[in-house]
């Protein structure tokens, strides 16, 4: 616990005025009964796991308390608010609406970057109804795509393996400037290790990394181009003054090589015109787009004998990009050309040279790529992951569950919508091997779940769906983010870095069933007996009787 300013939010559009329409005529409304300053509970949370999986990231929560922590109407806001409602509101409304702020509001969530399931509300939100109700749209809006890329991010470095390096490239498919900035702060809490985006880097101190483009290949016509051709050594102590005939003279010796000479004949001269002048600008760090004519006729030699002739002077290079084509096929064709020029002009590494791959990568693919093995050390991916293209939404909802002290439910045909009435607290409660076995849901006031003891954990719907359970170690999920003015109450904000560590430490303490990607075992989230019993006592008295005639 500890205290810094809170800033406004990341996106300058997001004000108390980025809500639906429908926030402010029930405000009115509630101001019109003297029913604004009402106490309520509502809960966020969501109903089903995306992609087919069984868990989710819990992301976007800092933006929501930068939201409340700043959140005072203009007068501006208050004018267009007048204009936008009917004439008949009247003026004492926008008097009071003038004055409110979130210095009244109470929030418990639980901590950005965690591992969430269906259900458990994520942030429980107290407050006078009329200011609370205007949270609900700009909270589910910055809680719904920010925790969708996230655990999109998250299945995207489970399936490609820890060791691989994943690069965020989607800003330019991204559904916007606010989703790619999103997605690039995201997509690194769900365990990215950079993006190209060069906003986003600076914004959150996120690793930025990037190659180059076709464009750039394809920009040349000849060697004969390039007029400044010396090169320092690495050392400084010798100069090349022809840096391109020396990778010409290399070329040479590749295609004299039995093992490689049978694989080409002549380059493409503008290829090796782009990656010479590459290599001229960018010595110590040299990575060549390789697929814009012919990966391995022409790309890999002409990679190669601009690498050779670096290292003649003491430079490293990098490696390569492959963009299209079977990118398994190729990663491993490259790495045996990589291995035979370091056998035969033994030069320590350059079988290590890194592989990129990219080109509409996502979660099938880099499975497919795993499956039939591959070279690749870094996969780039863009559109896939940013727009969540598998499935474009998370289903947040805000629901009101206690107003006054009485505990609220909505029903709903639909089992798995009816809410969960009451003020709750929620625990998360590990196994032996400190794996995460449930999650519990109690009313506020019950004691909570303690590590040794035998606990009835019930399915909140189904009756027959109930197990024990002893702790080895119980959680508390909420904790408290916001107290109005008793600002020193609060949990700090961590830093993008820590919330990412976070992240991926308890992804790695989920048990493997709940994480595989065929037929993953649903993780157990259920609720104390005396809530179960409440929630069905509540739920018959809400219901009417039906008459059949
Ligand atoms: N070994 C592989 N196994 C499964 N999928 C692969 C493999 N290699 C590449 N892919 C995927 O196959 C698709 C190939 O795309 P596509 O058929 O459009 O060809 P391309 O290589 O992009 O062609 P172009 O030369 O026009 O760019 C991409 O989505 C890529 O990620
Ligand atoms: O494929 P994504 O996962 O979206 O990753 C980003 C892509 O963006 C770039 O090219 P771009 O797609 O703009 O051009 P291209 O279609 O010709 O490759 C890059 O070469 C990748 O292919
Ligand atoms: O740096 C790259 O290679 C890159 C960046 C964005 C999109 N595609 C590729
Ligand atoms: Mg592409």
């Amino acid at each position: 616990m500890g205290r810094g300013p809170i800033h406004g939010p990341t996106n300058p559009m997001v004000t108390p005025l980025l809500t639906d329409l429908y926030q402010f005529t029930m405000a009115y409304a509630y101001w019109k009964a003297s029913k604004h300053n009402e106490r309520a509970v509502f809960d966020l949370y969501y109903r089903k796991n995306p992609f087919g999986g069984e868990y989710t990231i819990f992301a976007g929560l800092e933006e929501c308390i930068r939201l409340i922590a700043n959140f005072t109407l203009q007068d501006d806001d208050i004018s267009f608010i007048r204009e936008s409602l009917p004439s008949s509101c009247e003026d004492a409304f926008f008097d009071y609406l003038k004055g409110i702020d979130c210095s009244d509001v109470e929030i418990y969530a639980i901590p950005e970057g965690s591992v969430i399931f269906p259900k458990v509300p994520l942030m429980r939100v107290e407050g006078p109804v009329a200011v609370v109700q205007l949270l609900e749209t700009p909270f589910v809006n910055l809680i719904n795509y920010a925790s969708l890329v996230a655990t999109n991010a998250a299945r995207h470095r489970f399936v490609a393996g820890k060791s691989k390096l994943l690069l965020e490239f989607g800003l330019r498919r991204a559904q916007g400037p606010d989703g790619g900035i999103g997605a690039s702060k995201y997509c690194y809490m769900g365990g990215f290790d950079a993006t190209s985006n060069v906003a986003a880097g600076r914004l959150f101190g996120i690793p930025l990394r990037g190659t180059h483009s076709h464009a750039f290949v394809s920009s040349f016509t000849s060697p004969d181009e390039i007029s400044e051709k010396s090169l320092n050594s690495l050392d400084g102590s010798t100069l090349c003054k022809d840096f391109v005939n020396q990778v010409q003279t290399w070329l040479q010796k590749l295609k004299r090589l039995r093992e490689l000479g049978e694989l080409f004949g002549e380059t493409n001269q503008s290829e090796l015109a782009a990656f010479a002048s590459y290599a001229l600008a960018f010595p110590n760090s040299f990575l060549a787009l390789v697929d814009t004519y012919d990966v391995i006729r022409s790309g890999l030699p002409n990679f190669c004998a601009v690498a050779l002739a670096l290292n003649d002077l003491g430079y490293k290079a990098m490696g390569i990009r492959l963009d299209s084509g079977d990118l398994a096929y190729q990663s491993c064709e490259a790495r045996k050309f990589f291995n035979v020029i370091e056998k035969e002009f033994c030069i320590a590494e350059f079988g290590k040279m890194s592989i990129t791959a990219s080109n509409d990568l996502n979660e099938e693919t880099l499975d497919a790529l795993k499956k039939q093995g591959h070279e690749v050390d870094s996969f780039g991916i863009g559109t896939h992951l940013v727009t969540c293209y598998a499935q474009p939404a998370l289903g947040v909802v805000f629901k009101l569950v206690e107003i006054n002290n009485q505990p609220r439910i909505k029903l709903s045909e639909d089992v798995t919508k009816v809410s969960i009435p009451c003020k709750k607290r929620c625990y998360r409660l590990y196994g032996k091997e400190d794996y995460p076995l449930v999650d519990i849901i109690t009313g506020e006031n019950e004691p909570p779940p303690k590590a040794g003891e035998r606990i009835l954990c019930r399915h909140p719907f189904t009756e027959s769906k109930r197990a024990y359970v002893v702790p080895q170690r119980v959680e508390e999920l909420l904790k408290c983010y916001w107290r109005g003015s008793a600002d020193n109450e609060r949990e700090e904000l961590p830093p993008l870095k820590e919330i990412r560590k976070r992240c991926i430490s308890q992804l790695e303490q989920m048990r493997p069933d709940h994480m595989r990607r065929l037929n993953p075992t649903p993780y157990k989230v259920s609720v104390s007996a005396k809530l179960y019993d409440f929630i069905h006592f509540l739920w018959l008295n809400e219901a009417p009787v039906g008459e059949l005639q």
